[in-house]
């Protein structure tokens, strides 16, 4: 068997009595019932992923998955495609993007991945290099990748979810950079809830009203070329994909696995979590939602799944910066749910 087979199989309901007795903490601590709504709900559902009734401030890994889109030649992004190479230097030369003030922030540590930026990477330091091809094809014309590539993307997220749990992480977070993957997001979310293109497609890097009505066509014509199969979240991500969604998908599969958490970012990180969900329903147990992307398609994505967002603040990033945030607040509430005193019994650690 396959590592991504064994991973799906490993992938359990949560832990319904740690759930209950993190349940029961918060009814008995000096906070009064249920006055601290939504952050009661994160800790609850962290008992669950954990099956720790107490669980500790945990160990958070942020990872950023870079890649390019054939579909870029279609004239979808208001970016150059080289944009993917000089966010993904800043992430690991200069150190200076978004995404690492966020991570310091966050006190997590970060995981750059080339999974296939269309350029050679080779000796940027810090990088990890797991380029399966130097971007995508064009899904305007025909399948993004092979079968066997989305597998290989998929492994490789669960391999560096496998390593970073065995070193102790329990929150990952997830990001990514890929000029013109919006296009890809809309169709694979398109694909999944049966949305067409007019309603599935948002304005990414902003573009303007007259290339957004050129990005529907795009998207439609993605689709009606490629036939992704709902069904199949392998033939999703190989039609209409990209290899940062495997490396995203294969992270929350990988987390889940070892009964980790994974916070999601923006609408480029739901379109993974379909994928993941797809390929095993429970999946959606160990995602948290973050911040809304100003993407049209996002609240309803999000809400498919049976996610809210926690934060609305006008993002049009993916960098993992809205799970930044959603780090600390859980860290806040994990905090708070620790020291206050109880009423009556203790839960034990
Ligand atoms: O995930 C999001 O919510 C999101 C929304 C808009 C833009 N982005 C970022 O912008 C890039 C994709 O935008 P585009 O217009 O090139 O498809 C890619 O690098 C994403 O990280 C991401
Ligand atoms: C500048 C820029 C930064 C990003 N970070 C993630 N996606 C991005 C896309 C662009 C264009």
């Amino acid at each position: 068997m396959g590592l991504l087979d064994e991973t799906l199989n490993q992938i359990q309901p949560l832990d319904e009595e740690a759930m209950e007795k993190a349940a029961f903490r918060w009814k008995n601590l000096y906070t009064g019932m249920g006055d601290l709504g939504k952050m009661e709900t994160m800790v609850t559902q962290f008992a669950g992923v954990t099956g720790e009734a107490m669980p500790a401030i945990p160990k958070c890994c942020t990872v950023i998955a870079c890649s390019d889109h054939g579909v870029y030649a279609e004239g979808v992004s208001a970016y150059p495609q080289s944009t993917t190479v000089g966010m993904t230097k800043a992430y690991v030369e200069t150190k200076g993007a978004a995404a690492n003030a966020m991570a310091y922030y966050a006190r997590s540590d970060m995981v750059v991945v080339d999974m296939g930026i269309n350029a050679d990477m080779s000796g940027v330091p810090n990088l990890l290099d797991r380029k399966i091809a130097w971007g995508t094809k064009n899904i305007a014309q025909g399948p993004a990748m092979t079968r066997l590539e989305a597998i290989r993307s998929i492994e490789t997220g669960i391999e560096i979810a496998d390593e970073k749990a065995r070193e102790g992480y329990r929150v990952f977070t997830i990001g990514e950079m890929g000029i013109s993957n919006t296009t890809s997001s809309a169709c694979i979310l398109g694909a999944f809830n049966h949305w067409n293109a007019i309603e599935v497609t948002g304005r990414g890097t902003n573009i303007s009203d007259e290339r957004l009505r050129h990005k529907i066509d795009v998207v439609q014509r993605a689709m009606d070329v490629n036939h992704p199969d709902p069904n199949d979240g392998l033939d999703v991500l190989s039609k209409v994909g990209g290899f940062e969604y495997g490396c995203m998908t294969g992270v929350i599969l990988g987390a889940a696995a070892n009964h980790a958490l994974t916070i999601i970012d923006g609408f480029n990180t739901t379109a993974s979590a379909f994928i993941a969900k797809a390929l095993c329903p429970e999946v959606v147990h160990y995602l948290m939602a973050s911040h809304l992307s100003l993407e049209q398609a996002h609240k309803k994505s999000l809400a498919a799944l049976g996610l809210t967002e926690y934060i609305d603040l006008d993002f049009r990033l993916g960098e993992a910066i809205g799970a930044g945030i959603q780090t600390r607040m859980l860290d806040y509430a994990l905090s708070v749910y620790r020291e206050c005193a109880a009423k009556e019994e203790e839960v034990k650690a």
